[in-house]
This record gives C-alpha cells, sequence and structure tokens, in this order.
C-alpha cells in the first residue's frame, strides 16, 4: 500500500472575534512560497492609508508557529507596484512564542489614498526555519581574506 504522509509543519491559527467569516491564510498557487494574509478590518469602516502614512493593520488570527521556524510578513508586489504599498518593516518577524494577533504595518509610499477593505489581501507570510546561535564573547576575531573589508569593497 502507498502511504501518503504530509510532512509539512503544521501551523494552528485561532480565529480571532474580528477575524469571523474571513478565508483562513492560504497559498494562492501550489508552489506559492507565502500564504496571503487578509485585512480583517471593520466591513463597514474600511481603512483609507493617506500618502506617506502607516498603519498596524489586523489580520484576524493569532498564528502558533511551529518551534524552530519564523513567519516573514512580506509585502506582495502587486500592491508595491500599482499602489506603492509595503510593509515598513520588511520582512516583518513572528516568532514562535508570539501568542498575539499577527499585524501588518504597512505603509503608503505611493502618490494616491489607498483604501484597504475587509478580506483584501494585503501582505504574505512564509514560514521559515531558523537558526539560534549560542553567543560568546571572544578578544580577537580569526584572520579571513577579506578582513575588514565589506560595504564595496570588492568593486562592482
Ligand atoms: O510584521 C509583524 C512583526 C511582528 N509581529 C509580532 C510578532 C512578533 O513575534 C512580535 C515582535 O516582533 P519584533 O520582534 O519584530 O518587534 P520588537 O519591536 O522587537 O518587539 P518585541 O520587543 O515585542 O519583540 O510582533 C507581527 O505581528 N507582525
Ligand atoms: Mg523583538
Amino acid at each position: 500500500m502507498n502511504i501518503h504522509h504530509d510532512t509539512r509543519p503544521m501551523l494552528n491559527l485561532i480565529r480571532l472575534a474580528n477575524g469571523e467569516g474571513l478565508d483562513l491564510p492560504a497559498y494562492e498557487s501550489k508552489g506559492a512560497a507565502g500564504m496571503d494574509l487578509r485585512a480583517a478590518v471593520d466591513e463597514a469602516a474600511p481603512l483609507t492609508l493617506l500618502p506617506g502614512k502607516r498603519a498596524l493593520v489586523p489580520t484576524g488570527f493569532i498564528f502558533e508557529i511551529p518551534e524552530g521556524f519564523e513567519g516573514q510578513v512580506r509585502p506582495r508586489s502587486g500592491l508595491a507596484f500599482k499602489n506603492g504599498i509595503t510593509c515598513l518593516n520588511s520582512p516583518g518577524t513572528v516568532d514562535s512564542d508570539y501568542r498575539g494577533e499577527v499585524k501588518v504595518l504597512l505603509i503608503n509610499l505611493g502618490e494616491e489614498p489607498f483604501v484597504i477593505s475587509r478580506g483584501m489581501r494585503i501582505a504574505q507570510m512564509v514560514i521559515a526555519s531558523v537558526t539560534q546561535a549560542r553567543v560568546a564573547e571572544i578578544t580577537e576575531a580569526s584572520e579571513t581574506m577579506r578582513g575588514a573589508g565589506g560595504f564595496g569593497s570588492t568593486g562592482v
């Protein structure tokens, strides 16, 4: 018998009151890296983001990111290209121990007001594995060819 076992990490979601009726965050194509996040703004009160302004937009869900992973909140290129809408803290970091509502910090870098209505796909979240390092203070760094050269030291 052929047993198909889904080995993908499990992402548990808790729907909050403001997420009532919203589609679950979802991968919009088979190979999509990120799941689209929807705006959990009030149906009767869309959010207007004026040029140059920012807003923390709720998603309506608590994400239980599995241990050893993070959620990266990234802009959608279509909104960035067409409307100048991006994530100010891109990529946003959702820690695996965070138990608050995931929110998206959007900024309008465009020239027109942008209206965010309920259910609009405003950003995407990529689940990525994380390595935590141990930290040790030392007095001398090991020698390398590069040394302290950086910020364009190798030329263009
Ligand atoms: O785009 C984002 C970024 C962060 N968060 C939540 C989840 C994350 O685990 C928490 C803290 O984020 P971060 O560490 O980036 O912010 P901070 O300014 O360092 O806050 P804190 O002191 O709470 O860590 O805020 C979001 O919901 N969306
Ligand atoms: Mg932090």
